[in-house]
């Protein structure tokens, strides 16, 4: 009983187990004299962390606090999560993700779902949940992760690290939650070829005993935990969207790649045109890699331009999507369902045959919005910047493709080749850049900065489905908080403000489900609802 006190980080204080509670759980001379409060092991903890020289250092370091302590680790994160995003998640758990099996140490309470033993499914679930009320699964199947590809079981990460960013960006309380690989193989070679690989050793199965295996685990999480919010993360171009769709009548789902994405982006645009003091109505938009990000940014904003009153036809005409064959036309037998929306028609052009690269898209569209999901980097090059900035004040330009390694630019460099004008956001964390004497805030686009206010809002209303409607409310309460007031403001709110704004999400989207009455039971005020939901890490 007292090792298995200490071995259980939901229950685990460390050195702060009081002589009280050492005696009564048995725990005398299993730990040093001395009684620790919970702010001196957040005060030692981060003194130690600041010791460790690389980030990969620094995030092996806390995850083993993560292993041992929950309150702890989420304590230390909160009081630093500007400093501890970029180390917890995006971009170093894309390295944690390139050496997972290298590195292995603890499967830190994910589950691992293989597709060669689904009739262990149920009790896969069970044993992870352990008796536990779970709220919130991240899944993934790890075959789109972030945009550094397959990674089959590998990928584990990003359901934790995602997870990890919820409970201290907008207090889900961590003993509700579940991260959950689908391990259906993998077609990287690197990692079938690999002794030291912990996932399965086949290639990916895909057609119909994927659908059946992921439609299993659907069926089987939301029958053994009615109340949950399920949250899909880094599938493939192939199955994302369509996942979505398959779901998202029937549970309370969420595609963040899709949907997370396209609300900071909506926001950020907004945030932009805030700052320009120009109407949505005036831009024109390409996007740069039309995949499971860059069609649902494009939905998210087009759905904008209808809101504020246009019709789809009169909407999507503001739309451009670049992809590897270039410009997208209606002609093309290869566009996705969510690409097709968007396709143009070569008759609006005068040499079509022409736009086979952003280069020359740019050239003949004139955009005044540039966002790139393309995981291609440095594609907007100094010559296709400052073309699009030859054609409008205030170029909106968002390299969003992760991690660092992939950005289509640098903020630093979009500024310096406009001379200040961009409004940029990044997907990976930014510094300041100075350019003529202006210090030049970058806001990070990251679906990070709403997620978790979102599933906050979700679960605390407990509602019965995410709609578009929940979701535009998400994007805009964000877009409300942009403080336009000093040269060189960023277009969408500080990291060091995430909590805060989670809860601003988060009150917005209980309202919204409110008046829609899509709460499972009936819930009078948005605001103590959010707050009561809220775990706080203490003992
Ligand atoms: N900032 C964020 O919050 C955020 C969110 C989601 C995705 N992303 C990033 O966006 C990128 C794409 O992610 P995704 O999930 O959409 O992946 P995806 O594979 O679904 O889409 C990538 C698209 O880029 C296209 N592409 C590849 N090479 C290209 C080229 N040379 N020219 C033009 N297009 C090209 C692909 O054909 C595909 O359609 C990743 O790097 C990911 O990290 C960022
Ligand atoms: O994980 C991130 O940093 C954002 C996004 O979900 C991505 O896939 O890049
Ligand atoms: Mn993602």
């Amino acid at each position: 009983m007292s090792l298995s006190i200490l071995n259980n980080p939901f229950k685990n204080k460390g050195t702060a187990f009081t002589p009280d509670e050492r005696h009564e759980l048995g725990l005398e001379g299993l730990l040093p004299p001395h009684v620790q409060s919970l702010d001196e092991q957040v005060a030692q903890t981060f003194a130690q962390y600041q010791t460790k020289p690389t980030n990969l250092d620094k995030r092996q370091f806390l995850m083993a606090i993560f292993d041992e302590n929950r309150v702890l680790f989420y304590k230390l994160f909160s009081e630093h999560v500007a400093d501890f995003m970029p180390v917890v998640y995006d971009p170093t758990i894309a390295d944690t993700i390139e050496n997972y099996s290298k590195l292995f140490v603890d499967p830190q309470d994910a589950t691992f779902l293989s597709i060669d033993r689904p009739e262990d499914m149920t009790t896969a679930l069970k044993n992870a949940a352990d008796g536990r009320n779970i709220r919130l699964i991240v899944v993934t199947d790890a075959e789109g992760i972030l945009g550094i590809g397959d990674w089959g079981t590998d990928g584990v990460d990003i359901a934790v690290g995602k997870l990890m960013v919820y409970t201290a960006a907008a207090g889900i309380d961590p003993a509700q939650v579940l991260p959950v690989v689908l391990d259906v193989g993998t077609n990287n070679q690197h990692l079938l070829d690999s002794p030291l690989y912990l996932g399965n050793r086949h290639k990916r199965v895909t057609g119909e005993r994927y659908d059946q295996f992921v439609d299993q685990f659907v069926t089987t999480a939301e029958e053994l935990f009615p109340d949950l919010y399920l949250h899909f993360e880094d599938f493939g171009r192939d199955h994302a969207a369509a996942l979505l769709n398959r779901y998202q009548d029937r549970y309370t789902v969420f595609n963040d790649d899709i949907q997370g994405t396209g609300i900071i982006t909506l926001a950020a645009v907004l945030g932009a045109l805030k700052i320009s003091k120009q109407s949505l109505a005036d831009q024109r938009y390409v996007c740069f890699g039309a995949g499971t990000a860059g069609a649902g940014i494009a939905k998210r904003v087009c759905d904008e331009y209808v809101q504020q009153g246009m019709s789809v036809a009169e909407a999507k005409a503001h739309f451009y999507m670049v992809d590897k064959q270039g410009l997208l036309f209606d002609d093309d037998p290869t566009l996705t369902p969510e690409q097709k929306p968007f396709a143009r028609s070569r008759d609006e052009f005068d040499q079509p045959e022409k736009l086979t690269n952003l280069a020359a898209v740019v050239a003949a569209v004139h955009p005044t919005i540039l966002v790139g999901t393309s995981t291609q980097p440095g594609t907007f090059t100094e010559a296709i910047v400052k073309d699009m900035a030859a054609h409008t004040d205030r170029p909106i330009i968002m390299p969003l493709s992760n991690p660092t390694k992939l950005a289509e630019a640098t903020a630093e460099d979009l500024l310096t080749w406009t001379n200040g004008r961009a409004l940029v956001a990044t997907g990976i964390p930014a510094q300041d850049v100075t350019v003529n004497g202006v210090t030049y805030q970058i806001g990070q686009a990251n679906n990070a900065l709403v997620y978790p206010g979102l599933g906050l809002g979700v679960i605390a209303a407990n509602a019965t489905t995410l709609n578009d409607d929940m979701i535009s409310a998400a994007a805009h309460s964000l877009g409300g908080l942009v403080d336009t007031s000093k040269p060189g403001a960023a277009i969408l709110p500080p990291v060091t403000q995430l909590s805060q704004f989670s809860n601003t999400i988060a009150e917005a989207v209980v309202q919204r489900a409110i008046d829609q009455g899509l709460t499972k039971t009936p819930i009078t005020d948005a605001k103590k609802t959010v707050a009561y939901t809220k775990w706080v890490p203490k003992y």
